[in-house]
């Protein structure tokens, strides 16, 4: 429906290649981050509650975004992330709702041209200033103001819960979720397998995992430079070869990097909802849901590559049998995206070695 209140306004977007790019503006303010661009043409409202994304600013490639509503029980979080929406079109519906979170969105620019740019000169800083009398000088100014996804050293603190919070399932495993920035999908895959899992976090000590004597120690997504988590790096040092240790995205960077590997940055990183994996010991393809912006470049001496990304050899999957260690680079969670690689969590159950874990059919659960 459309509402009379939402005045069509000016856009400017000054990137870090020095572009001034003209928009229509749909919801107005100023605000600056890392400029990505996601490839999925559906999952909209996951993709903008994905905690991950904070601090970016979210350029949808697919042209119209918005055509199916917007749905609360869709959100993977509380709050929509990135710092700013881009699309060539935002429905009302989306608008509306972006207004209400206060999140910046532009469109009516040429989307294809910007997805072009990131592929060509990588994830880019830009500053952006919507509203009635904003100048490109606006947008600089905020450009100016932007730092690198690196420099922010707490990003964790942004996104994390900052008490403990359990969510029971009917079963025997306990897990101690770390949530540097949690997708509420990877708490729902774990319980609806029966697991109880306990949130914690992202800078939980050794303390707080003992006293909830998990089966399993989980790492989560979340944003920014895998290298700023101590806390969270400290934990899988402390705990590694003693409890078993699962990680997703985020997770599995900095799970590699306290077990002696090394991650990098990457020119624009993968998010999308088809991108290829290879499981090396079957070379079955599945296709997955990916958000990332950092990679592992090396997995260390104790962890082995088990999955790599079909189109550019990046590691997709680690483990360690002597340590139980199995982590996934992309969301086998979906929401968005395929339920391909669902059984992941049943096989980080079945790692827990508890009882009543038997692998689960991966269909699609009915909504
Ligand atoms: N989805 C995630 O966990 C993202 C991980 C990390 N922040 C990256 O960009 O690589």
């Amino acid at each position: 429906m459309f509402r009379s209140f939402l005045v069509m306004s000016d856009a400017y977007l000054a990137l870090e290649d020095g572009r001034v790019v003209e928009a229509r503006g749909r919801v107005p303010g100023r605000t600056r981050g890392e400029l990505v661009f996601t490839t999925a043409y559906t999952g909209y409202e996951e993709s903008l509650t994905d905690p991950s994304y904070e601090e970016q600013v979210l350029t949808f490639s697919y042209p119209l975004i918005g055509n199916y509503g917007v749905r609360a029980e869709r959100f993977e979080s509380d709050r929509v992330h990135p710092r700013a929406a881009v699309a060539r079109e935002f429905t009302e519906e989306v608008v509306e709702w972006l207004a209400d979170e206060g999140v910046p969105a532009v469109d009516h620019l040429d989307t294809r041209d910007l997805v072009t740019s990131i592929r060509e000169e990588g994830a880019m800083k830009v500053g952006i200033a919507v509203g009635e009398d904003v100048t490109p000088e606006d947008a600089k100014e905020e450009l100016a103001q932007c730092k690198g996804m690196s420099d922010h050293v707490d990003i964790g603190a942004q996104v994390t819960t900052t008490e403990l919070t359990t969510f029971e399932g009917d079963g025997d495993t306990t897990v101690a979720l770390v949530d540097c920035g949690a997708k509420g999908s990877i708490v729902d895959s774990l319980v609806e397998r029966g697991a109880t899992v306990h949130v914690l976090p992202y800078d939980a000590d050794a303390e707080d995992v003992t006293a909830l004597d998990p089966d399993v120690l989980f790492i989560s997504n979340g944003p920014g430079d895998p290298e700023n988590y101590t806390a969270t790096r400290e934990l899988v040092e402390e705990f590694a070869g003693e409890v078993p240790l699962a990680g997703i995205c985020l997770g599995q960077q900095i799970v590699a990097s306290a077990l002696g590997g090394t991650t990098e940055k990457m020119a624009f990183g993968h998010r999308g909802v088809n991108q290829p994996v290879r499981d090396l010991q079957t070379g079955k393809v599945v296709m997955t849901t990916q958000n990332h912006g950092y990679t592992v470049a090396d997995p260390g001496d104790q962890l082995d590559v088990t999955q790599v990304n079909v189109n550019d050899d990046t590691a997709e999957g680690l483990a360690s049998e002597e340590l139980s260690v199995i982590t996934r680079q992309y969301h086998p969670e979906a929401h968005p995206g395929p339920h391909d690689s669902l059984g992941f969590f049943d096989d980080v159950l079945a790692m827990a070695g508890t009882e009543g874990n038997e692998r689960k059919p991966q269909v699609a659960p009915s909504d």
